[in-house]
């Protein structure tokens, strides 16, 4: 099909550092975890919430406001408001439903753009002046304050909710998401939306009209069962989602065997036609025979300790695990190590003109995954650097560059197999890289397995800026051509799991051009795993 050959095409050329914990879209840990601390004190819905109000009488709907005043960050009620031109339209009562008045969200715009249609988990409500659904809100929230819906409406707090959700953070943060994601997570449910394109009736005289309905109620009582937190859902729910308003109406006839539109139907219509498990990767892609990973528990450090004994490329720790070498006053962090002379000049000055070959297009980070497994460039305002990718095309056989990456694998006692293509990158003054993590959280149980080192090169010495930060280990580290810095993105005792230590940043360069490289390696065969298209 055109769409999939078009979205696979995309995916080669991206970079996939895909869960960013921290930029311009996403708040960082400590701020997700503080709001989800505050929401858990004030969000159950019972009669703690009611207070007297101001005639005496019991207000609900004060405390309901209260929640948001107390979540400083998106106040509900617009106190900025100073036109009522439109009120007497949407004012049911005063205070009540408005847009939100956080000065980051321009509810007109969203509301012109048509984000009421495309995010109403979250415009809907937030924005309920801007989008006419102030009935829907006061519906919802009378509803709830009558103890008939045991919920307020079914919202998201944030604009990007529905994008985290499809990137399946709802899984893998549940702690911050299923408090401030709850309609993109499927906490409660409102409509077919919530789990793809909503869906649409034929007309009442169609003869697969009350088959078409049933398939919606079947479909909704299946979804909700697919969101319920389990170790399989976690890794489908997200992108089991019905791609076409018509898919429910086209399950009476197009799920079955013997169907000719079956393949297309259970990826695309995967909740109209129950498949939902179909979708899981590890099934698609499961791990062959002898793709074993490449490090055990214990040899992330053993392979540091020796890099430090041999003292090739002039090694420097910046950080490191306590061990039988223990510094008193050192903390015990993990092993970051600075190589001073990796490469030559000449193969600094090789990877830098291939990129220049190819040519550098703006980074992209990972985006919502399809349910074909493709996904889609997410262009990202948190990482605004260009970069190209030294694939076969462009470095195969590059007697230059190539002993550069059988270096990277000798160093790091990996294969060439273990590493992804490089991928080179060219940053401007000004552009930067927002702190993220180089590891990738779906890629645990495929076959490529997940990021367990990253050897990012220096190519050049950049005038001013430009440095690589790790934040929570207060690291800095300035561009030196000639130099690579290794590091860890997961754990010693368990080479899958993350190393939470090591996010990262790349500084704005300030002046002149920085050039570097990221070698990204894999705990399993990434190259095969890339071929069968199962990265
Ligand atoms: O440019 C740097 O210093 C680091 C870049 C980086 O972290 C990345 O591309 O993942
Ligand atoms: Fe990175």
């Amino acid at each position: 099909m055109i769409y999939k050959r078009m979205m696979t095409h995309l995916k080669k050329n991206k970079d996939k550092n895909a869960i960013v914990i921290a930029t311009t879209a996403k708040p960082p840990i400590f701020f997700l975890a503080a709001v989800a601390l505050l929401s858990s004190l004030v969000s159950p819905m019972d009669d703690v919430l009611c207070t007297a109000g101001p005639d005496g009488e019991e207000d609900c709907r004060a405390v309901y406001v209260e929640r948001d005043v107390l979540d400083e960050n998106f106040p509900l009620v617009d106190e900025n408001d100073d036109d009522d031109d439109d009120d007497d339209n949407y004012f049911l009562s005063a205070g009540e439903c408005v847009d939100t008045n956080d000065p980051e969200i321009d509810c007109r715009s969203l509301a012109r753009s048509g984000e009421c249609e495309s995010n109403p988990g979250f415009a809907k409500y937030r924005c309920a002046r801007s989008c006419g659904t102030c009935d829907d809100f006061d519906a919802a929230y009378n509803a709830w304050r009558d103890g008939t819906a045991n919920t307020g409406p079914c919202t998201d707090e944030y604009r990007e909710c529905k994008n985290w959700a499809a990137m399946g953070e709802c899984g893998y943060n549940p702690p911050f998401m299923l408090v401030e994601c709850q309609r993109s997570c499927m906490v409660c449910f409102e409509d077919t939306d919530q789990f793809g394109v909503h869906q649409e009736l034929p007309p009442p005289d169609d003869e697969h009209y009350d088959e078409t309905l049933a398939i919606i109620d079947r479909t909704i009582e299946y979804m909700k069962e697919i969101w319920t937190p389990s170790a399989l859902n976690n890794r489908i729910n997200y992108k089991c989602r019905n791609m076409d308003g018509e898919c429910c109406a086209w399950a009476v006839t197009r799920c079955g065997d013997d169907h000719e539109e079956r393949e297309y139907m259970r990826t695309n219509c995967a909740p109209a036609c129950q498949t939902c498990h179909l979708l899981d990767r590890t099934i698609q892609c499961p791990i062959e025979e002898g793709n074993d990973p490449v490090f055990g528990p214990g040899d992330m450090n053993a392979m540091f300790e020796r890099i430090m004994d041999d003292g090739r490329y002039n090694p420097r720790a910046l950080s490191r695990p306590w061990s039988k070498q223990r510094v008193d006053g050192e903390s015990d962090g993990p092993w970051i190590v600075l190589l001073e002379n990796f490469i030559t000049d000449e193969e600094a000055d090789a990877l830098i003109a291939a990129g220049h070959r190819k040519g550098y297009e703006r980074s992209t980070d990972v985006g919502v995954e399809n349910p074909d497994g493709t996904f889609e460039d997410d262009l990202n305002d948190g990482r605004t650097s260009t970069n190209s990718w030294c694939d076969v095309e462009l470095c195969q056989g590059d007697p230059i560059i190539m002993p550069v990456i059988e270096r990277i694998a000798t160093v790091t006692s990996t294969n060439v197999n273990n590493s992804e293509h490089i991928q080179l990158l060219r940053y401007e003054p000004g552009q930067f890289y927002q702190q993220h993590h180089d590891y990738i959280e779906y890629q645990q149980g495929l076959p490529c397995g997940v990021r367990m080192l990253t050897l990012f090169l220096y190519l050049n010495d950049v005038e001013e800026g430009g440095d690589t930060r790790f934040p929570f280990l207060d690291i800095t580290v300035q561009p030196r051509r000639r130099s690579a810095l290794l590091w860890p993105s997961s754990l010693d005792e368990d080479p899958e799991e993350k190393d939470k230590r090591t996010e990262h940043e790349a500084l704005p360069v300030i002046r002149g051009i920085k050039y570097g490289a990221n070698a990204w390696i894999h705990t399993r065969n990434y190259r095969e795993a890339e071929e069968r298209d199962c990265t």
